[in-house]
């Protein structure tokens, strides 16, 4: 797998960064601090501040993320987050299975407006309600080669049954796809130029969980002690 020179952890809150930016501009908000931006997300603003640092932001002129007292320009600070994630190219995405989970990423809108579109979307039995969407080239798996290669599609999401996502994996590497999105609950083997995130909703669940049945036994103990 490729090293990067950040961590997935810092990736990510740059990520939720992004998106806070991008609801609050949305929302015709003009400057944010970070200690506003931190109130928002339940993020301190010195780690705020560290992240942008450690990513290497020209943010020198905003050193103190707060600008004559009112932070940073929101739009400024979108810029140069897409320019450094990479959300200004229109990134292509090719998804395989537009099941129920493949079908509901297709209609996410959130996806374009942040530059990333799923382009191509193959399946071996295509659902005629998700066929039945604007703005998306549907195609069928035997095409996945020449489509991917002649597109230089290097991002991808697997959707398919775990059963058969190694077998895709498999032939969408070879038509030059770098990047992985798997959502097929089973490890995939791929070159160690090609990067695969393995995406699990029943993460979050279990995270969750976790307070749950703390919050449970808290309570319990004081219950007790009473
Ligand atoms: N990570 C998560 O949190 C999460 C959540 C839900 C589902 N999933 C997983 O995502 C995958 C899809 O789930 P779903 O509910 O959409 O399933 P689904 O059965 O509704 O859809 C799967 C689609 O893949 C297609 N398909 C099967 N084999 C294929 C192949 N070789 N090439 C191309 N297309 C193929 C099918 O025709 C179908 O349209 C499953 O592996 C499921 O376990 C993961």
């Amino acid at each position: 797998m490729r090293e990067t020179t950040i961590s997935n952890t810092v990736l990510e809150r740059l990520a939720i960064y992004y998106r806070s930016l991008k609801r609050l501009e949305e929302n015709k908000v003009d400057y944010i601090s970070s200690k506003e931006l931190g109130e928002i997300l339940g993020i301190s603003s010195d780690q705020i501040r560290r992240d942008l640092y450690d990513f290497r932001m020209d943010i020198s002129y905003y050193h103190d993320f707060g600008v004559r007292g009112r932070g940073y320009p929101v739009s400024y600070l979108l810029k140069i987050l897409e320019k450094s994630l990479g959300l200004n190219n229109n990134v292509e995405i090719a998804l395989i299975g537009a099941g129920s989970l493949g079908g509901a990423l297709i209609s996410y809108d959130e996806f374009k407006k942040i530059g990333l579109n799923i382009k191509y979307v193959f399946d071996i039995n295509f659902n005629k309600a998700i066929r039945d969407l604007a703005g998306i080239e549907f195609y069928d798996v035997e095409q996945i080669d020449e489509i991917l290669t002649k597109n230089q599609v290097k991002m991808a999401i697997i959707a398919v049954p775990a059963k058969a996502a190694q077998d895709v994996a498999d032939i969408i590497v070879e038509a030059g796809v770098e990047l992985i999105l798997n959502f097929a609950p089973t490890y995939i083997e791929v070159p160690n130029n090609v990067m695969v995130r393995n995406e699990d909703l029943s993460i979050g669940l279990i995270g969750l969980s976790y307070y749950l049945s703390n919050k449970e036994s808290e309570l319990t103990f004081v219950k007790n002690l009473g």
